[in-house]
């Protein structure tokens, strides 16, 4: 098979204009087949305050009424995706933006109200993945770029934590291809500290995971991305790494994360 790199960026750094400009040409100079997802929940929260739309995250998933839902589509569809895709383009790289709606490419059903109700939150099935248009791009040696957007093919649109998006691409299209999975963001790696990048944890798995959450060491925006980690090894992923953006082209950078 194939190898194919899924690689996901953060809003932390889409929120830096010279470390999202060097990840981008970092990104651009990667060999081989790859897709690129993208969140903003930083930019979406700072543009959503200045509109009177305060930002309600639990357990590091942002709760979408409706307000907030017209708020990231315009933000994470158009501004966020359609500048990323310029700036791959600046770099020679082929890249082309989607939403979820995009193409019918990713279908979503709304998440259950448990403890929570998320609102406008849809959850991804593997069998929501549209695997055969997306290979299709990826023959035609384009780049696609995916904004943390989905919808249930009846007109309804629904945010979708882009850890959550990554995930299901990467196993989705593990059917086809060998799937590396790459979180990229801020930091070292998952960390011990999570104020002192020193503490870097090279390697997690679901039983120092468990533990480390309990201390409440891991929390917050690193909970979707680790247990989306766990999903993914369970589902022929062959390998998911965490690491910061800055060590993209470093195959050993950051965290492993192994079952
Ligand atoms: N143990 C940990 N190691 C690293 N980061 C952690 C940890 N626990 C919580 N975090 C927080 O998770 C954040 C990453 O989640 P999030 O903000 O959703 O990332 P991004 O949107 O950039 O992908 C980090 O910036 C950090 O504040
Ligand atoms: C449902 C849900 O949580 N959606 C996320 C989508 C954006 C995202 O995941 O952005 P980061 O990767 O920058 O955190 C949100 O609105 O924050």
């Amino acid at each position: 098979m194939k190898p194919l790199k899924i690689i996901k960026i953060g809003g932390n750094i889409i929120d830096d204009t010279s470390r999202l400009l060097s990840f981008l040409k970092d990104f651009s100079a990667i060999s081989g087949a790859k897709i690129l997802i993208h969140g903003g929940g930083k930019i979406a929260s700072e543009l959503g305050s200045k509109m009177g739309i305060t930002a309600n995250m639990h357990e590091g998933r942002r709760i979408t009424d409706e307000a907030t839902l017209d708020l990231v589509t315009m933000v994470y569809a158009g501004l966020i995706n359609k500048n990323v895709v310029a700036k791959l383009q600046a770099q020679n790289c082929n890249a082309m933006g989607f939403s979820g709606a995009d193409g019918n490419l990713i279908t979503a059903t709304r998440r259950p109200a448990k403890e929570v109700d998320y609102g406008l939150v849809g959850d991804v099935a593997i069998s929501g993945v549209n695997t055969k248009v997306i290979s299709g791009l990826l023959n035609l040696e384009l780049i696609p770029v995916f904004s943390p957007i989905t919808h249930d093919g009846k007109g309804q649109l629904y945010n979708t934590n882009a850890d959550t998006i990554a995930s299901v691409l990467a196993m989705a299209l593990s059917e086809m291809f060998e799937v590396e999975l790459i979180y990229c963001f801020d930091k070292k790696g998952v960390l011990e500290d999570v104020n002192n990048d020193d503490t870097l944890i090279k390697e997690i798995n679901t039983r120092n995971y468990n533990s480390l959450k309990e201390s409440g060491a891991i929390a917050d925006g690193m909970l979707p991305k680790l247990e989306t980690a766990f999903q993914a090894l369970n589902h022929h992923v062959k390998a998911v790494r965490i690491m910061q953006a800055e060590e993209v082209a470093n195959s050993n950078a950051g965290t492993l994360i192994v079952k």
